[in-house]
């Protein structure tokens, strides 16, 4: 199996940390424990002890898609076949990082492809939304990189993507609107030539499933 992405594609997904100017847990640990005092807390009572470490490790996680690529979580699963039809993966939680406020993105990703002679593990498409979602991110570059992601690997007849998510900097803070959410879309291929087929893909992300 060859992938179309190349192997410096791939490595660009990933931010090494050998890249970047190294910081050690203790040095953010201690950036946690100057935001405490700034917020007028007292980092050394009994519940706040191992805040530092608990944000640090909290963030880090969260953050942890910049150290996979798609290579390694793709694990091979893609696979030759002659199926031409969309194919659809629906309601994919998804939990992100505004990059503007590292405050929470929450939302759902629905997304479709047509095969052209080659497929991809289903599971795979969800953990291609949970890599660009554990970085800090934008709802519509999260979006773009997950359809640009799909179609590198697979080369398919077309993708589509649709990402509905509530960004907590907007619901919490700021401007305070509990009830916004925002529709962000990649639609390539035959997804943006052809209506029909876009028409398709969003009444399948609309109707309700028969077992639910
Ligand atoms: N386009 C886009 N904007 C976002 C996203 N997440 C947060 N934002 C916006 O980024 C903007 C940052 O604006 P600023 O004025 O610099 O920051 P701010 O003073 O905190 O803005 P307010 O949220 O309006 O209080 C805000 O309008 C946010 O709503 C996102 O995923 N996509
Ligand atoms: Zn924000």
């Amino acid at each position: 199996m060859t992938l179309s992405v190349s192997p410096e594609d791939i490595r660009k997904q990933s931010i090494s940390t050998e890249l970047k100017a190294p910081v050690s847990d203790e040095e953010m640990q201690q950036a946690v424990r100057t935001l405490l005092l700034g917020l007028g807390e007292d980092p050394d009572r009994e519940g706040l002890l191992d805040t530092p470490k608990r944000v640090v490790k909290a963030l880090k996680f969260l953050t942890s898609g910049y150290h996979q690529s798609l290579d390694e979580l793709l694990n091979g699963a893609v696979f030759h076949e002659n199926a031409n039809e969309m194919v659809l993966v629906r309601d994919i939680d998804l939990f992100s990082s505004c990059e503007h406020h590292i405050l929470p993105i929450l939302g759902r990703a629905h997304v479709a492809y047509i095969p052209n002679g080659k497929v991809i593990g289903l599971s795979k498409i969800a953990r291609i939304c949970e890599m660009y979602a554990r970085r800090l991110q934008v709802q519509e570059r999260l979006t773009q990189q997950i359809a640009d992601a799909l179609q590198g690997l697979l080369q398919p007849q077309g993708v589509a993507v649709v990402v509905e998510a509530t960004h907590m900097c907007m619901v919490m803070r700021g401007v305070q609107k509990p009830g916004s959410w925002t529709v962000t879309s990649s639609m390539q291929g035959v997804f943006a030539d052809d209506a029909r087929t876009r028409q398709e893909f969003m009444d399948l992300i609309r109707h309700r499933a028969s077992f639910h």
